[in-house]
Order: C-alpha cells, then sequence, then structure tokens
C-alpha cells in the first residue's frame, strides 16, 4: 500500500541530479567562461588590429591628399615665378614674389630657382656662387624634377625636398611637422608620401620603414610585426601609413579588459542554460518517458495469503523501474513523479498491458481461485475512456474480469463524483475495488460508505506496531471493525512476523501479503511456486491446471 514515502531514496536521487547537475553547470561555466574570455580577447585583437588597419589607409589617403595639394601649390607657384621672370630668373622683383609665395606656407620654406644643379637664389637673395642641390632623383612626365634629402647651409642640419619646374623651384622640408602629429593615434606610426621609381620617401613623420613599401599595393597589409597601408595617386606616388602592432596593444588590452567580464558572463548564462537543459531532460517526467519508450519498467508480484488456510489466494502487481546502468529507482518515487507530470496514464496503461500479457494464462487456468490486484493512480479514474481501455484489454487477453481488483488510495475520494462513476462502472465489469492505504491519506467516513468497495488494505503503518505495545497499535481493531460494519473483506500489508499474522488472523482479518510470506518476485517465480503450492493441495487438479509454462 503506498505509504509515507522513504526519505533516503528519493533524497539520495534528487541529491544525484542536484550534484551532477551543480558539478555539470561548474565544469561548463568553467570551459564557456574561458573560452568566452579567451575568443573576447583574441576578437578584441582582431578587431583592433581592422580598426587600425582602416586607420592606415586612412592616413595613408591623407598623406596622399596632402602632397597632392603640396604639388598643385608648387606647380603653380612655379608657373607665376617662370611668367613673372622674364628671362632673369634671380631679379629682384621674381626675389620679392619668392618671398611672398612662401611666406606662410605650411609646408613650403622657400622658392628658388636651380639651374645646372644649383640653387642660384630664393626668398633669401641671390646666391653666388650658386648652392649645390645635386642631381635630381626623379623626373615626372610633365618635366618636374624631384631632388630629394638635400642639405643647404642655412638649414641647420634638415633635409629637404626641392622640386621644381623649369628651374622654379619649391623648398620643402622632408619631415612633416608636428601638425600631422595630432592626426596620429600614435607616436609610434609613420606617415608620408613614398616615390616608387626612386624607391625613397619624399615627406615623411615618425620612423618609417622604408623596406616595408612596396611599389604599388594599395591594400593594407600586415608586414610581420606592422600593418601597412599605401594610397596611390595619379602621379605616381603614393601616401603610406606604417603602424607597429606593438603600438595597438595597449588600446586592444584595454579592449579585452572590457570584453573578459562581458565573455564570463555570456559564459555562465550559457553555463546555466546548459545546467537547466541537462536538468530537464535528467528530470524524472524526462526519465519516465524515455523508461516506457525503452521498456525499462517490469512487474513482480507479491502473492496474497489466506490467513486462515495459509494458501495464496492472490497477488498483488508492483512496478519496478531499473535503469540501463542497473541502478533502480523506487516506485514511491517514479509513481509519484508521474502523477505530479500528468505521465501516471501513460504509465498505468503500460503496466495494465504488461500485467495481462504476463498474468492472463495463470489467471485463466484458475478461474475463481486466484485474484490479481493492480495499483490505480486519482488520474486513471478520471480519464473518461479508463473503463472502456480496461474492457478492451480484458477482451483482448480474455482476462475474467472477476479475478481482476482495483487498489485505489484515498485521495481518489478527493473527486468523488468522477471516480465514483468509474468505480461503479468497473465494479460493473466484475472487478473488485479495494481500497489502499486506509488510514494514511484524506479517508472521511462518509466517502468510505458512499463508495462501491470490496476490499480495505491495512496499511503497514497500522500492522507494524501489533504486539509492540506502541499505541498505534490500538487502531488496528477500529479499523478491522469499521471494514466488519461496512462488509468490506480485509487484507493486511506489510506482515513480517508470525504474531502480527496470529493477532491479524484472531481478529478477523482475511488475507494478507508481507515479507512473512513471500517478497514480490517476477511472474515465472509466482507461478512455479503457485504450482507446487496447487500441487501439494491438490495433485490432480495442479496438473489439470498447468496451462501456463515460465
Ligand atoms: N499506481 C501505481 N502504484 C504502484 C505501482 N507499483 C507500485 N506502486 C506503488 O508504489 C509504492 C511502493 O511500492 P513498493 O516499493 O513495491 O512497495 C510495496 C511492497 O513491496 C511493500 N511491502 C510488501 N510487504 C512488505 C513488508 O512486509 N515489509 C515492507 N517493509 N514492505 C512491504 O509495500 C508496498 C505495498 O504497496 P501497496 O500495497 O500498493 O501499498 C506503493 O504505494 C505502491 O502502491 C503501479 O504499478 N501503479
Amino acid at each position: 500500500m503506498p505509504t509515507a514515502p522513504p526519505p533516503h531514496p528519493k533524497h539520495r536521487l534528487r541529491t544525484l541530479l542536484g550534484q551532477r547537475s551543480i558539478r555539470l553547470a561548474l565544469l561548463m561555466a568553467l570551459l564557456l567562461g574561458t573560452l568566452f574570455a579567451g575568443s573576447a580577447v583574441y576578437l578584441a585583437r582582431l578587431q583592433t588590429i581592422d580598426e587600425y588597419r582602416l586607420i592606415a589607409n586612412n592616413l595613408a589617403e591623407y598623406a596622399a591628399l596632402r602632397t597632392q595639394r603640396i604639388r598643385e601649390y608648387t606647380h603653380d607657384a612655379a608657373i607665376t615665378l617662370e611668367k613673372n621672370a622674364r628671362q632673369r630668373p634671380c631679379s629682384a622683383s621674381n626675389i620679392a614674389l619668392m618671398r611672398q609665395l612662401s611666406y606662410g606656407n605650411d609646408f613650403v620654406v622657400d622658392m628658388g630657382y636651380v639651374e645646372n644643379d644649383q640653387l642660384l637664389c630664393s626668398a633669401i637673395g641671390r646666391f653666388a656662387p650658386g648652392i649645390p642641390v645635386g642631381k635630381s632623383n626623379a623626373v615626372s612626365a610633365t618635366g618636374a624634377e624631384l631632388r630629394m634629402q638635400v642639405a643647404l647651409p642655412f638649414g641647420q642640419g634638415q633635409r629637404y625636398l626641392i622640386s621644381s619646374f623649369a628651374g622654379f623651384s619649391a623648398i620643402m622640408k622632408a619631415t612633416w611637422s608636428d601638425d600631422v602629429q595630432g592626426w596620429l593615434p600614435d607616436s609610434q606610426v609613420a606617415i608620408g608620401m613614398y616615390h616608387p621609381v626612386a624607391n625613397a620617401v619624399l615627406f615623411s613623420h615618425g620612423p618609417v620603414r622604408t623596406d616595408l613599401l612596396a611599389p604599388h599595393d594599395p591594400r593594407p597589409r600586415d608586414a610581420g610585426n606592422y600593418i601597412v597601408a599605401q594610397f596611390p595617386t595619379d602621379f605616381g606616388y603614393s601616401g603610406f601609413a606604417i603602424i607597429p602592432i606593438q603600438a595597438l596593444q595597449q588600446r586592444w588590452r584595454s579592449k579585452a579588459a572590457q570584453a573578459i567580464p562581458t565573455g564570463l558572463v555570456i559564459g555562465l548564462l550559457l553555463a546555466a542554460l546548459v545546467a537547466w537543459l541537462t536538468q530537464r531532460q535528467t528530470s524524472l517526467p524526462s526519465m519516465i518517458r524515455h523508461a516506457l519508450h525503452d521498456h525499462e519498467f517490469h512487474m513482480v508480484y507479491q502473492p496474497v495469503v489466506d490467513l486462515a488456510s495459509g494458501q495464496w489466494v492472490g497477488m498483488e502487481a508492483l512496478m519496478r523501474w531499473t535503469r540501463p546502468g542497473g541502478n533502480s529507482i523506487a516506485p514511491d518515487i517514479f509513481i509519484a513523479a508521474a502523477e505530479r507530470s500528468g505521465q501516471i496514464r501513460a504509465v498505468t496503461q503500460w503496466m495494465l498491458r504488461q500485467v495481462a500479457r504476463e498474468t492472463g494464462p495463470l489467471l485463466r487456468a484458475y478461474p475463481g481461485q486466484l485474484h490479481l490486484a493492480v495499483n490505480l493512480a486519482s488520474d486513471d479514474l478520471s480519464d473518461a475512456g479508463f473503463v472502456e481501455h480496461w474492457q478492451a484489454l480484458l477482451d483482448e487477453y480474455q482476462l475474467p474480469a472477476t479475478q481482476l481488483i482495483g487498489e485505489i488510495t484515498e485521495r481518489v475520494f478527493m473527486d468523488a463524483g468522477q471516480t465514483g462513476a468509474q468505480i461503479h462502472a468497473l465494479r460493473n465489469l466484475g472487478v473488485g475495488i479495494a481500497i489502499d492505504d486506509f488510514g494514511t491519506g484524506y479517508s472521511s467516513l462518509s466517502y468510505l460508505a458512499q463508495m462501491e468497495m470490496d476490499y480495505l488494505k491495512i496499511d503497514k503503518i497500522f500492522v507494524t506496531p501489533i504486539g509492540t505495545g506502541a499505541v498505534t497499535a490500538n487502531v488496528v481493531p477500529h479499523i478491522v471493525s469499521l471494514a466488519q460494519s461496512l462488509n468490506l473483506k480485509m487484507v493486511a500489508e506489510g506482515v513480517e512476523t508470525p504474531e502480527q499474522a496470529d493477532w491479524l488472523r484472531q481478529h478477523g482479518v482475511q488475507l494478507a501479503q508481507g515479507w512473512l510470506f513471500a517478497r514480490p518476485m517476477p511472474i515465472q517465480a509466482f507461478e512455479r511456486q503457485w504450482r507446487a503450492q496447487q500441487q501439494a493441495r491438490q495433485p490432480a487438479a495442479a496438473t489439470a491446471g498447468a496451462a501456463h509454462s515460465p
């Protein structure tokens, strides 16, 4: 009979599931957290490099545009000087114009006139002899000459770029001044203008690695520990920017520092999700669903003994669940879980079919001598199709309904209207009804009187104290007299000692089950012992009745 569920197995199972989920969640949190934090650092680095590739590209473009502007200015200035010269390039008026053209300009430091590789005059005045400026490094298609890295006496160690058109020249510092600095994300970044034919740098700012520059490669690229971008112009030079990866480290580290906590939080959330899903997967309702599908349940049968004769007269079908690993889950736990999760109907349906298949031959062979009791839950009886299903099963397995007993618990009384009708219908089929775990639930005498019943099962908690002097032992006589007054047959449960059996017999209890007589066993064992008993009692009849071989 359903006694109060023993706490230990349930507790053990919950603890087992709980610990497993917690361990799994912690492991997942650690793994996912590390994975996300690692990915966050890695992504922060990639993102920073990508960002800096774009910055490099923009800087290279800026260098090209700036040079374009210089080029246009110096070309126009040279034309102006040429027009004004009237065969006298170093005339006073031209020198004055040179002064005017170089004054206030942020990149041209001086204007002058070059002939035979000598600077003959500039905004400063005439030079006699002229200042040598060296051979031109490159000549453009339009005839513009370029002299790079030129040292001039008034330059105080500076190097200059001289761009000349028809000798009229713009003199510029080869290093870009500090105004560029404001544009750069780091002091390690180099920016400038590259002349691919001369393989030389025209202007630059920052530490330039000329070996990293290629003649024409407009794509930003990674060259060892540098990001290099070049922006080609239609006049053949290219603006460039070189960013050492080292310069990014500070930035991506701070990005990673922001990303790590986010990564950890996401990792933890994912771990919680995984743990929740795992918990769901390993939850009892989910396990029961799989157990039904994978045939993990089986039935055992506990003999019901006639106390007067000591003979077996019936059996109670009890369900067992052995998990694939060999662990068992106690019926108190999985039946309660199936009831809570609304799976009890499916469990009962499985149980009824299994029981009909296993016990059908024996019941048919011993009509009127052997009964079978099955446990029903309150949900089963509130299922409108339950009695029809039962009838169909009886027909399919040709089971005599009169040999069957449905054990219902006191909880069924909670919905007396619906269940009363079902109980009535079952009794009409010939099925006997027993009230199980009597005295442990919500029994009310008025319900008991209303319900159509045949048996009352005295729960183990009232049987155990018999003969011990415990106060609860005094309850049994009352249950017995109640059952007698309602004309119910009694089955005592959990009989473990001969003293209990004697007391029950002497007080008019007709039937009993318990370890004193036999523990629940598989149908084959039950049938073997049953036949042996029959043989001992009526050898001839038993031979005739041995219709079912295990
Ligand atoms: N709805 C369904 N409920 C079922 C089904 N199968 C079992 N159950 C219910 O689970 C509860 C526990 O059952 P179980 O662990 O099988 O325990 C039964 C007996 O094995 C046990 N028993 C019998 N004799 C003794 C004894 O001498 N000592 C002792 N300590 N235990 C004994 O008692 C339980 C009897 O069950 P019941 O008669 O049903 O009360 C229990 O509530 C079952 O009802 C199922 O298929 N469907």
